[in-house]
């Protein structure tokens, strides 16, 4: 794209300046970027959840003068659930009384406290709080809550966390331009709640953001989430967690140097630590990795956000905000894999599973594609399949679908129909356990997974290899899932003998490919010893109450 492409160019071809963030620039590797744009930097919520977060992520933003980021930001907090919520009570509790909605006031304090710690005027976000009290009234008066509403309901937690923040940084010095994305050419289908950006917004969002600095260089301070319906022209949102989304819509857009997202985690781990605290920070990811792991219910990243990086080929970091030190997570196109194992253990719980038999006899063909074609028909995702000749199993996901009475309904429906053509078992409270890793070790995953679940006693319900092959899905009942995860983790990731046997193979192939190289040989041979020895000496420490990874 001729925009992007001349801004890398530029970027190249350098410059100097004290530039707009008002501090001197610094010498370094990113001096020779100039003048123009060279980083996308998105905080999601928990970065910027009152005015003293916002005081930390502007000093984020000067502590590197040789960088001009475009800023893109989540809603403060928790505010986009407690505007779902807020939007649900005035459905039911007549207009006289949305002034009392619990979550509205909790909106509504935590604004305009931010606002007045930070010392600016209440002006800069007045007139959203006045429009925002309105639409409560008017859903309060329809008694209604389309999906069309609200996402533009929703929309206010940006909208004002971005007016904000772009005030705070024109008040301390730093030139600052606030901009809602659904009016400088984010595009998306009409799919509210979860809406697809649409390619005609990469040249539009560069013209606009790419334009305005070269005439008049400010901050841009970008609204994550949101998008514009091509058709309806409505206020969209991306699907939760969308903001990720917009910063490498972006990066690619600007064709920029990186695209930073700083959460309140070191990085991606390898797994959810609200689920098991002794998670550790993954320091390399593929994008096809982190698109695995989101797709199947990480919640660290935006399961689309990877795609618009990988086109750009723009690499993405994941930083966190508490902590700028820590180096975080570096997402590529390609990494080293031979010294990986495993990546990280996914949880997707709430998940609906069907088995379906066919009820005729063996050797019918078109049974899969009828059963697909209901799925199609109906509009149902699929996120795993296991087949054989008569039967096949598949998991659904409940969560794709916003509203919870529509999904016992459209089950209701899909079982309906699927009765027709065979046998079926509803299977509910489900979970998914996702092991991203190395393809090429998938038998060792394997071979480990399966040695820890068998001693837990935990029954697996369905296994698939996920066609993007650096994902095995285990499906367990969802009272289990958290103590599995526990288990594997520490059997996969805390576990010398994993380690070692990989170091073991590793040599073992070197030696191998180096023919006599007897250097190699004798090297792994040490290895066979240290490893035979782990075996040995891991399952009797463990008996003794010691931890191994003490050693
Ligand atoms: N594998 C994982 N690695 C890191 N964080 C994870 C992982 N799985 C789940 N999480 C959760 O994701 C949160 C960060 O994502 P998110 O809430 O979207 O951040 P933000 O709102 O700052 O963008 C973490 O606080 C953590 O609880
Ligand atoms: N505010 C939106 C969009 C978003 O990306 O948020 P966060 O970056 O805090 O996950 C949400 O809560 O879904």
């Amino acid at each position: 794209m001729v925009v992007a492409g001349s801004t890398r160019r530029r970027a190249r071809e350098g410059g100097d300046g004290d530039g707009v963030l008002g501090a001197p620039v610094v010498r370094g590797p990113g001096a020779e970027l100039g003048d123009q744009l060279s980083v996308v930097m998105k905080f999601g919520g928990s970065s910027v959840s009152s005015a003293a977060r916002m005081e930390e992520v502007a000093g984020l933003i000067l502590a590197f003068p040789e960088e001009r980021p475009v800023v893109v930001l989540s809603a403060m907090g928790k505010t986009t659930n407690l505007l779902l919520l807020a939007g649900e009570k005035a459905v039911g509790c007549g207009v006289i009384h949305v002034s009392e909605i619990e979550e509205w006031n909790t909106i509504k304090d935590l604004h305009i406290k931010t606002v007045d710690e930070l010392g600016l005027q209440r002006s800069v976000i007045h007139d959203m709080l006045d429009e925002l009290e309105q639409l409560l009234k008017g859903i309060a008066m329809m008694k209604e809550l389309t999906l069309r509403t609200r996402d533009y309901l929703v929309s206010f937690g940006e909208c004002m966390s971005t007016r904000i923040f772009a005030a705070y940084l024109n008040k301390i010095g730093v030139k600052a331009r606030q901009y809602d994305a659904f009016d400088i050419g984010f595009i998306t289908t009409d799919d509210f709640g979860n809406a697809d950006v649409l390619e005609a917004t990469y040249p539009a969002v560069a013209k606009r953001l790419h334009g305005d600095w070269i005439r008049d260089p400010a901050i841009p301070v970008v609204t994550g989430f949101l998008g514009k319906g091509w058709k309806s022209g409505a206020v969209t949102t991306l699907g939760r967690g969308g903001s990720d989304l917009t910063a490498t819509t972006i990066g690619k857009a600007l064709g920029l140097r990186e695209i930073q997202v700083w959460k309140d985690v070191d990085g991606v781990l390898t797994c959810d630590p609200n689920i098991y605290p002794n998670a550790k920070t993954v320091p390399y990811l593929t994008f096809e990795e982190a698109t695995e792991l989101a797709y199947f219910g990480a919640q660290v990243l935006h399961p689309q956000s990877m795609r618009p990086a990988r086109e750009g080929d723009i690499p993405v970091r994941v930083k966190n905000s508490y902590n700028p030190k820590a180096p975080g997570t570096l997402i590529t196109n390609q990494r080293e894999m031979d010294k990986v194992v495993l990546t990280s253990i996914v949880l997707k719980s709430n998940v609906t599973m069907l088995d379906i038999v066919s009820t005729r006899m063996l050797g019918q063909f078109g049974f899969l594609a009828r059963v697909f074609a209901i799925f199609e028909d109906l509009g149902i995702s699929v996120d795993c399949v296991a087949t054989s000749e008569v039967s096949i199993s598949v998991s659904l996901d409940p969560s794709k679908i916003w509203s919870r009475e529509l999904i016992q309904q459209e089950l209701d429906n899909v079982v309906e129909e699927l009765e027709k053509i065979a046998i079926v078992h509803l299977l509910q409270q489900r979970a998914i356990i996702s092991l991203i890793g190395n393809v090429r070790r998938s038998s060792l995953i394997l071979e480990k997974a399966f040695h820890v679940l068998r001693k837990s006693g935990v029954n697996v319900q369905m296994i698939s290899q996920g066609a993007s092959k650096v994902n095995v899905s285990l499906i367990v009942h969802d009272s289990e899932a958290k103590a599995c995860i526990k288990a594997l983790h520490e059997a996969l990731f805390e576990d010398d003998d994993v380690l070692t046997q990989l170091e073991v193979e590793n040599l073992l192939m070197a030696s191998w490919n180096n023919g006599k190289d007897m250097v190699c040989m004798l090297r792994s041979s040490l290895y066979w010893v240290r490893y035979w020895k782990c075996l040995a000496v891991i399952p009797s420490a463990r008996s003794e109450g010691h931890d191994p990874s003490n050693k």
